[in-house]
């Protein structure tokens, strides 16, 4: 660690001029040695001064390859801690709060009620989800102040929370990233941030929308690669993962359009993260590998989750049964590239094995690697019963690696992009986490994307006093479907 932060002070020149002056003086000393060393009594040193070039073209290659690599080694980044909001406990949209919010509203075909019903009954998600605001106001309209509302309340509870646990002061943080797939308000949730926080004027914000449930992931590998990008001053970023569906609720006749309104829940997720390497003691996790994958350049794949108007001009995302196929194939693909960055030696050669005797054989069957051997958890795309089911599918999860995804439907249903955070929480709620684990976030985002956040944990886990499964990780997983 005090190699890499003295190496870290000079520029690739300066060290690249340092090896040559190194290997200069090695050559010099080891010249001088060898001459005046009688060469009978020291027969090793007879052999080192007849290949004196080998030796030194050796020496100079170790140099130059360590040098390499400490300048090139991506810069650690660590997530120093995370909160998830939870909404207070008169939001709980129940199976009967729906029905009445449903029936009262009189926005609903009684054939659509009755579809929302029975999509709501299969979905996994229990009674304690949580509602937007506005479906507990007496007019059922949704307004902008509602979706304001929505995400404001989320993301001062959530970033409030984070600040008294990291005990870092406001003025440290130098870049805030807020994530909303579907609200974007003018001036945008990453400025209300600011507003509210008074954040020096030096401060970078980034607003991600319209990217959907895996955004969270992607704030979090922008995160990273700025902070890596910011040379060798610490910085601490503050990344912020909502969603305000208010103004998404759909009132219409198209089924796709209704099952978002069965599925979607109130959540936000904000973290932490910094470079600064004297916090890593106090950090909760590493970041040890981000992978992104975009397959939006297929038509069907872009198409399968999609904002539009139906027939009557009411908006609404469509979530297409296709979607499952698409998530299949783009998991697929995904998890070649993620693989061989992963996977240990064993695995990866027996996965190139597989591979290539299905190729000859030609049957079609892709092998899946075992990524038990990669991760001791998974916190598995919470997108839906059927999403969940395709994932351990594929991956030939047992039900016990599909259990957080299952129990965060329950309890939360998919607050979209911050669900792989309430995952997280769950598996520290459960005290599953050791010091060294490495965990696996795998989200799905409209476009169609595929991301993976891989990290490592630098502490055994327990349950923080804000964790959002405190009153309820008891109950424990249940059983969803
Ligand atoms: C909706 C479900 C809970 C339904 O559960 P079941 O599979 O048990 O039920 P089922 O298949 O019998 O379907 C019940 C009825 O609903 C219909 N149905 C099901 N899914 C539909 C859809 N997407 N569009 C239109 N109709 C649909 C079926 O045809 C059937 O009608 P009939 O009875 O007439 O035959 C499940 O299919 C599911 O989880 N789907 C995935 C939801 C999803 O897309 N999640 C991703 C969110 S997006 C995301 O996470 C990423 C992002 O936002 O970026």
């Amino acid at each position: 660690m005090k190699l890499k932060s003295l190496l870290s002070i000079f520029t690739p020149i300066q060290l690249l001029q340092a090896s040559f002056f190194t290997l200069l003086t090695l050559s010099l000393t080891l010249h001088a040695v060898l001459s005046f060393t009688p060469t009978l009594l020291n027969p090793h040193l007879l052999l080192l001064s007849q290949h004196k070039a080998l030796l030194f073209s050796f020496l100079y290659c170790i140099i130059l390859t360590l040098l390499a690599y400490l300048c090139t080694r991506p810069r650690p980044v660590y997530l120093l801690n995370y909160s998830c909001f939870k909404p207070d406990h008169d939001r709980k949209c129940s199976y009967e709060v729906c029905e009445y919010f449903v029936r009262r509203s009189k926005r609903f075909s009684e054939v659509s009620e009755n579809f929302m019903r029975g999509i709501y009954l299969k979905s996994g998600l229990g009674n304690e989800a949580y509602a937007p605001p506005f479906i507990f106001q007496t007019d059922y309209e949704a307004r902008l102040r509602s979706a304001v509302q929505e995400a404001e309340e989320g993301m001062i509870t959530a970033v409030d929370s984070l600040l008294s646990k990291t005990n870092v002061p406001i003025s440290m943080i130098d870049t805030v990233i807020v994530t909303c797939g579907m609200f974007t308000p003018s001036p945008s949730l990453a400025s209300l941030l600011v507003n509210h926080y008074k954040l020096g004027d030096s401060v970078k914000s980034y607003n991600l929308s319209g990217m959907g449930c895996s955004s969270g992931a992607a704030a979090v590998d922008l995160a990273a690669r700025l902070l890596r990008s910011g040379g060798k001053t610490a910085g601490y970023a503050l990344v912020v993962v909502t969603e305000s569906i208010s103004l998404n609720w759909y009132f219409g006749d198209d089924r796709s359009m209704l099952v978002t309104n069965c599925i979607f829940r109130v959540g936000c997720a904000a973290a932490l993260m910094t470079n600064d390497g004297a916090r890593r003691r106090d950090a909760k996790l590493e970041l040890l590998h981000s992978l992104r994958t975009h397959h939006g350049a297929d038509d069907s794949a872009y198409a399968a989750a999609y904002q539009a108007e139906d027939t009557h001009g009411n908006v609404g995302v469509a979530l297409k049964k296709d979607l499952i196929r698409v998530a299949g194939e783009g998991l697929r693909s995904h998890i070649k590239k993620l693989a061989p960055r992963v996977l240990p030696v064993v695995q990866m050669v027996n996965y190139g094995y597989r591979a290539v005797m299905g190729a000859l054989k030609k049957d079609g069957k892709p092998h899946v690697p075992d990524f038990t051997t990669a991760f001791e958890h998974m916190c598995v795309h919470t997108g839906g019963k059927a999403v969940i089911e395709t994932v351990g599918r594929l991956m030939r999860l047992s039900d016990d690696l599909t259990e957080p995804a299952r129990m965060c439907l329950h309890r939360f249903g998919n607050t979209s992009s911050s669900l792989v955070f309430y995952e997280l929480a769950y598996f520290e709620a459960k005290n599953r986490v050791k010091k060294g684990d490495r965990v696996w976030m795998l989200a799905f985002g409209t476009g169609f994307k595929v991301c993976s956040l891989v990290w490592k944990s630098l502490q055994d886990s327990c349950m923080d006093a804000d964790n959002p499964w405190m009153d309820c990780i008891h109950r424990y997983p249940v059983k969803a479907w």
